[in-house]
């Protein structure tokens, strides 16, 4: 669903690229114009910026001033309400200079105006572009395929880039975008700042839409963390299906000693949600659920039924470790998460090496319980989600993901 079939076009060096911006108003759409100039920038490109945004009355100022903070040359004008005027003069003049990368950022408005769709398109005949790219904001959802296709239909968009990805906004819109522009997500916002940019990988994305965690790749990475003589006890008790607290609470222990935060908790779903590269976040979550775990009795770290945690229960755990119940919830469902992850029918001790083999087992029905209805009922139910599942498993980049979990 992510995959449009075709790659998008890429800038090459020694030739004079044009890359058109175009996107909502307030969309990100200059502040990413900059990113992707100092981006390839850093990669050797000789980039330059056009702002033919005429209608934003900041606009100008605004590229300008990124643009210096970059050491990108940039072209504009106060005077000019042209923008297909300024559009090509900006191109004309560093085409002539030998850029490698033009990139011109258009004027944002509302979806209604139809005047702004005219602009976008007079300013793409002028400068013929060989890339147009698409500028979504990640928390616009469902509104995101009718807007995209409303920029399809005027301007040749190959690309998408998804912003403000550091939110909590997961991004759904995203698959909405592909198929109506069928072009792939080539980057995603991180922040404000320059380089607040990632090239868009799917797998990390995918996890976080379904708000769901890379189990295989969990497992894998939980050996690499757990020392070896532990190793066997958690195998045994994984696979009879008996993870309980305390377990849980060895793991995160042994998670926070080796520093690895980002790469294990971006795999579970709890974790995973937090903004990327926020590894504060996620090791100042992990002792609060260490302290959580303090506040329980040795029954309760024992069992492997989360339904013992009633509501006075909850709130006693929460007094005592001075936090919300709120919080002492939110733990209890990662922990419920990894218990059904472990309950799967079947389970085989894995051999060593072979960890991702627990996530093997996983079929659609226990995909679903992750799922949150609405996300469900966009992939098409459980039949959507069985054929989304064998799609995945049967391609590399994804089955390391869910470790071919479609096939059973
Ligand atoms: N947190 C976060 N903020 C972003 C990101 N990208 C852009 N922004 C912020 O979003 C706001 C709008 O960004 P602009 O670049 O001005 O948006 P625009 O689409 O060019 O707006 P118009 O010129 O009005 O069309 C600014 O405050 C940016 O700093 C991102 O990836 N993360």
């Amino acid at each position: 669903m992510m995959d449009p079939g075709k790659p998008s076009f890429t800038p090459k060096k020694g030739k004079s690229c044009v890359v058109m911006f175009v996107g909502l108003q307030g969309s990100g759409k200059t502040t990413t114009c900059t990113k992707y100039a100092y981006y390839h920038q850093k990669k050797g490109f000789k980039s330059a910026l056009v702002c033919a945004d005429t209608f934003r009355a900041g606009a100008f100022d605004q590229l300008k001033q990124n643009a210096t903070k970059a050491k990108i040359p940039f072209y504009g004008s106060y005077m000019e309400s042209d923008p297909v005027k300024i559009a090509v003069e900006g191109v004309d003049r560093f085409k002539k200079e030998n850029n490698d990368l033009i990139i011109v950022d258009t004027s944002g408005r509302h979806m209604q105006e139809a005047a702004l769709f005219e602009e976008m398109r007079q300013v793409s005949e002028a400068t013929k572009p060989d890339l147009v790219i698409f500028v979504m904001d990640g928390s616009i959802g469902q509104m995101a395929f009718a807007q995209s296709q409303a920029f399809k239909q005027s301007v040749p968009v190959g690309a998408v880039i998804v912003t403000k990805m550091d939110g909590h906004a997961k991004g759904g819109g995203a698959l909405s975008a592909v198929a109506a522009t069928k072009s792939p997500v080539i980057f995603i916002g991180t922040g404000e700042h320059m380089d607040e940019f990632e090239v868009f990988d799917v797998k990390p994305f995918v996890s976080r839409l379904l708000g769901m965690s890379d189990w295989s790749g969990f497992m894998d990475k939980i050996q690499e963390v757990v020392p070896t003589e532990q190793q066997p006890e958690l195998l045994q008790k994984l696979s009879e299906g008996s993870f309980t607290l305390r377990l849980m609470y060895k793991q995160f222990h042994n998670i926070l000693k080796q520093g690895s935060i980002g790469q294990v908790c971006s795999m579970l779903p709890g974790f995973s949600a937090e903004p990327v590269g926020h590894e504060k976040v996620r090791e100042a979550k992990i002792k609060r659920y260490l302290t959580m775990m303090d506040s329980m009795t040795n029954a309760e770290l024992d069992s492997t039924n989360p339904k013992i945690f009633n509501d006075s229960r909850a709130l006693r755990i929460a007094r005592g470790s001075g936090r919300s119940i709120r919080d002492v919830m939110e733990m209890l469902e990662e922990y419920k998460g990894l218990t059904i992850c472990c309950k799967m029918k079947g389970l085989k001790i894995p051999k060593k090496g072979d960890m991702s083999a627990l996530s093997r087992n996983m079929n659609a029905q226990h995909m679903s319980k992750f799922l949150p209805p609405q996300m469900l009922k966009m992939i098409g139910g459980m039949e959507g989600l069985q054929s989304l599942m064998k799609q995945m498993g049967s391609k590399d980049k994804m089955g390391g993901m869910f470790g071919g979990v479609g096939d059973k």
